[in-house]
This record gives structure tokens, C-alpha cells and sequence, in this order.
């Protein structure tokens, strides 16, 4: 039975990894203080670190002591945590963890519901449901379910393989894929905007928007994930899941109802919609970039290819943006550009919705530019949303100024956003599928971008470096907007 105080022994496989002590411990946490998992919950930490459960609990403490809730519940919280040191190529040790979670079952009345998270690198995957199921990890009398991190795949045959490999042992709906933008409250919010505004939807269509605009950059470099970085770049690392998944909801038609399946239908039929690129047209539709050296503020920032365990003359994109076209009878003709990049100017993702002029406008001065009314939405840091429209100036001329309405909905109280692995650990425990990825998206959002990532490998960019770290990207980037007679908005504008 679905409860909103879900019971469960969570399984997190990686637990002594980075993930876990950034995100995962601290999101868990608080449900914990917010009531939104009961006492009857036991987490168990599986890694080779051959830690004692005390260790853990300290390690567990110190993490979730870092965020910004500092309170008298963390030994209470703690002590629902244990550690299995486990080699997860040690297929004995299951068995050894399997009698752990029946005992903790029983000791925490968790009706043997189960959440396996794996937090490790994607080789294990496969392994280690694999072993779940054929060690008997998975036969209990309540639910498993298996949450899967990024990245899910390098490109479109490896992922099905993978999906394979996991498919032998968890079904479709036992099986959560975490995409964590999914997870934010202004993605979430995409939906809401769309559907439940009558101002919005019925101008939502190739008649009235002119383009969409989404952006997310990064100011940091790639810090120390150079060796995973050099095998995916920006675009495994961020087009393939999260800007195709605001796409996505960007995009679609009204579901029939809020199930997690009616949407994902939707979702997946805006995927299939996508115009495919020849190998021909990628560039132009494409732009990558790379971030070279630069001094910030008397700091001399490193260039990508001078990064730890990054080739020296590394083809690997730091930067891409890309124009979306999307044939149907929405969107045909409407041009989606998404952009995303490391050592940018600002941290921010906004998605800009920009309307057509109107056919005639007397409110503007001969020569003064059309302002166009534009939705933006602010995914981070700001999360709200800002509408441009045009109203009368207040000299008493018969001509027009910009105007915004805002909306913030962090604002106030920034510290209370919950994080995005929070909302999805709480989704999963529910059953809640709809804020995670199915392999149906998986599939198509890759084989859009394998085209793309097999020209850029074959091809060597030959300006790389070509953008400076604190820009917007490369002016080629500019360029592909440019010719259609669009430009990039301005981004990172907090919501005053
Ligand atoms: N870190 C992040 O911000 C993000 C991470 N991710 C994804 O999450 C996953 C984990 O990332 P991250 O935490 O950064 O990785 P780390 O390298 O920090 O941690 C890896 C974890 O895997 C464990 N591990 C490695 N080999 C084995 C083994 N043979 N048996 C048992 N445990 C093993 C390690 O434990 P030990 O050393 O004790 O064996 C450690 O707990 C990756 O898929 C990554 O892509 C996704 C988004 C963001
Ligand atoms: O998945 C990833 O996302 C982060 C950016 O996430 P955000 O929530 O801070 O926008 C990115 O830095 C990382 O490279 C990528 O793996």
C-alpha cells in the first residue's frame, strides 16, 4: 500500500563515494526532518572501504552536518544507518547483505520494501541487479526498486545493452533512472505553466512563439572529473539528458491525465517528432566549444586541456549549442535552442520563451526596436518566473515601455527549496515514475545525439580552445542564431 510516510531499508551502492555524501545523505535527511519518511527506515551503505558501522554513522553526520540543517535529530537520524563492506564482483557478500536487510526488515518493520540505489560507476550496473535478483535480494514480500544514476550509456547501442542487462532482472516500472533536473521545482513547474494557465496554452504553438531559448551554464570547470569528462563532454554530460527532458516538456501536448504514463507518452512522442541530422548538417545546427585559459579576478583559471586527467590536445567539448527542430503540427517551424557550457559566465538555466510581434504595433517610435514579450522561466539559482510585456510610458506619449511581472518562488526563503534528490527519493519510495526517465526517452534522446557525438569525434575541431572562460561560448554560437534573425536573451538576471 502507498503511504506518504513510505517504509523502506534503502540499499546505497557507493555509499563512501561523493554522491552520497553531497547529495544523498543530506536529501534523506531531510525527509527525515520534514516527516516525510517515519521511523521505520534503515539505510545501508555498501562499499569496499572497510568501514565499521560507527565510521559510517560519523562520516554520515559530518555530511548531512555540512548542509545547511545543523540539529539535535542527526543521532537519532544516524543511528538507522549501517555499512556492508562489499566488493560488488563478490557475488558471496550478497548473500552476506541479504541476510542483513531481512534482519533490519524485521527490526525496522519495513513490510521488506526495498530501494537499491546504485551510485557507482556504470560498469556495476548490470553486475550488481544481476546479483540483486539471482541472490534473492529482490524476493521479499514489498517492493524493490533500483534507482540508477547517470550516465545511462555512451551512446545508444551501449545503453540498450545496458537497459538489457537490467531488464533480466527489474522490470520497466521497478526501474527509476534519475535525471536529477527533473527532480527541480521549476522543471516541475514547466507542466503547471503550460496547462494550468489559460493565458499561456492556447498561444503555445508555432502561430504565436517565434523561438524558445534554454540555457544552462556553468561558471566551474570541470574540476575533478576530467577522466569521466574526456569520454562523455557536454554533449553526453548535459544534452542528452537534462536539455532534451526540458525539451521534452517544453514541447508536448496536454497529457490525458497526470499519470506517470500519459505523460511520459507525451514526452516521448515530442522525441520521435525531433528532425534527425545528417552527418552533413550537424554543424550547422551544432556548435561546440572548449574553454581555454583565462585570469578571473586575478585568478589564473586553467584551460580544459590543461585540466587533471584531460589529454593535452583533448577534441573533448566543454560547450555545445544546438538548434531543435521539432516536425509537427505544433512546433514546425519553430526553432529550440538549447546551449549549455562549463567555465561560463554565469550559473544559471533559464528557459526563454520568445513571442512573435504583432502584425502592426503604433505604441513605438519609427526606428525604436519591437520589444517582444517574452516568458522566462528561471530554473536556477533564482527559481520564478518573469513575463516581458509592453505597457504605456508614463509622459503621455502614445508609445510604449518594457515592463516585467515576477514571480519568485525561492526568494524568501532560499534554505527551504527541497534539493532535487530529495523530491526524487521520496518520489521513488512513493512509486512515483513520473519524474524519471523511461528507456523510451532514453533510446531516442540518444540515437538524436549519436550523430552528433560520432561527427565531433571524427572530426577534430581545429579551433579548440575557442571560447574564454567568463563568456557566453564561442561568437559561433551567436552565429547560429544569428542567421535565423534571432539572438541569444540575456541570462542569469535575478528576479527582482
Ligand atoms: N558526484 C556527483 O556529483 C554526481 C555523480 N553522478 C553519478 O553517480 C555515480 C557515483 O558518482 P560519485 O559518487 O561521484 O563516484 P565516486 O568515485 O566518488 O564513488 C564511487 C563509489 O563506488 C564505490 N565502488 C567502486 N568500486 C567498487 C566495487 N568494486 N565494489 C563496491 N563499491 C565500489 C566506491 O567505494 P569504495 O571506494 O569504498 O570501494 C565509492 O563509494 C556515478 O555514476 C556518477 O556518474 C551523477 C551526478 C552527479
Ligand atoms: O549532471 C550534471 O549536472 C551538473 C549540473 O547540474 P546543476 O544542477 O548544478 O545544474 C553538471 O555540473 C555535471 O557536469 C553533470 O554531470
Amino acid at each position: 500500500m502507498t503511504t506518504s510516510t513510505p517504509k523502506a531499508v534503502i540499499v546505497i551502492f557507493g555509499a563512501t563515494g561523493d554522491l552520497a555524501k553531497r547529495k544523498l545523505f543530506p536529501s534523506i535527511y531531510r525527509l527525515y526532518l520534514n516527516g516525510k519518511i517515519s521511523e521505520d527506515f534503515a539505510i545501508v551503505g555498501v562499499g569496499r572501504t572497510p568501514f565499521t558501522s560507527e565510521e559510517f554513522r560519523e562520516n554520515v553526520k559530518r555530511s548531512v552536518n555540512n548542509s545547511e540543517e545543523v540539529d539535535h535529530k542527526v543521532d537519532t537520524f544516524a543511528s538507522h544507518f549501517y555499512y556492508h563492506p562489499l566488493d560488488v564482483e563478490n557475488v558471496e557478500s550478497f548473500l552476506e547483505l541479504k541476510d542483513l536487510l531481512g534482519n533490519l526488515d524485521e527490526q525496522y518493520d519495513t513490510e521488506g520494501n526495498r530501494l537499491f540505489y546504485l551510485a557507482m560507476a556504470p560498469q556495476f550496473f548490470g553486475p550488481i541487479a544481476d546479483n540483486l535478483k539471482n541472490q534473492g535480494l529482490t524476493s521479499t514480500n514489498g517492493w524493490s526498486r533500483l534507482v540508477i544514476e547517470k550516465p545511462f550509456g555512451h551512446d545508444y547501442e551501449s545503453a540498450k545493452e545496458l537497459n538489457e542487462q537490467i531488464r533480466a532482472a527489474f522490470t520497466e516500472d521497478q526501474i527509476y533512472r534519475i535525471d536529477h533536473y527533473l527532480g527541480k521545482e521549476m522543471v516541475q513547474n514547466i507542466e503547471v505553466i503550460r496547462f494550468a494557465n489559460a493565458i499561456f496554452e492556447p498561444l503555445w504553438n508555432n502561430h504565436y512563439i517565434s523561438n524558445i531559448q534554454i540555457t544552462s551554464s556553468e561558471t566551474l570547470g570541470v574540476e575533478d572529473r576530467g577522466r569521466y569528462y574526456e569520454s562523455s563532454g557536454a554533449i553526453r554530460d548535459m544534452i542528452q539528458n537534462h536539455m532534451m527532458q526540458m525539451v521534452a516538456l517544453l514541447a508536448m501536448e496536454p497529457p490525458i491525465s497526470l499519470d506517470a504514463a500519459e505523460i511520459r507518452s507525451e514526452k516521448v512522442k515530442v522525441l520521435r517528432a525531433l528532425r534527425s541530422l545528417s552527418e552533413q548538417e550537424v554543424n550547422d545546427y551544432f556548435v561546440r566549444g572548449q574553454y581555454g585559459k583565462s585570469v578571473i579576478n586575478d585568478q589564473e583559471l586553467l584551460g580544459y586541456r590543461e585540466e587533471k586527467s584531460v589529454d593535452p590536445e583533448s577534441n573533448t567539448e566543454t560547450f555545445v549549442s544546438g538548434k531543435l527542430m521539432i516536425d509537427n503540427f505544433r512546433w514546425a517551424g519553430v526553432p529550440f535552442y538549447i546551449r549549455t557550457g562549463k567555465r561560463m559566465k554565469v550559473k544559471s538555466t533559464e528557459i526563454i520563451v520568445q513571442f512573435k510581434d504583432l502584425p502592426m504595433n503604433l505604441y513605438f517610435n519609427k526606428g525604436e526596436n519591437v520589444h517582444p514579450n517574452l516568458l522566462v522561466i528561471h530554473i536556477q539559482p533564482d527559481e520564478g518566473i518573469t513575463l516581458h510585456l509592453n505597457a504605456k510610458k508614463g509622459d503621455g506619449l502614445a508609445t510604449s515601455t518594457p515592463i516585467k511581472l515576477n514571480y519568485c518562488s525561492n526568494c524568501g526563503d532560499k534554505l527551504n527549496t527541497p534539493e532535487a534528490y530529495e523530491r526524487l527519493i521520496y518520489d521513488c519510495m512513493l512509486g512515483d515514475s513520473t519524474n524519471f526517465t523511461h528507456w523510451d526517452e532514453v533510446a531516442l534522446s540518444w540515437k538524436f545525439v549519436d550523430t552528433i557525438a560520432q561527427v565531433w569525434e571524427k572530426e577534430k575541431a581545429q579551433n579548440f580552445p575557442n571560447y574564454e572562460s567568463g563568456s557566453m561560448g564561442p561568437k559561433e554560437s551567436d552565429g547560429l542564431l544569428d542567421k535565423d534573425g534571432f539572438h541569444w536573451w540575456p541570462i542569469g538576471t535575478t528576479i527582482e
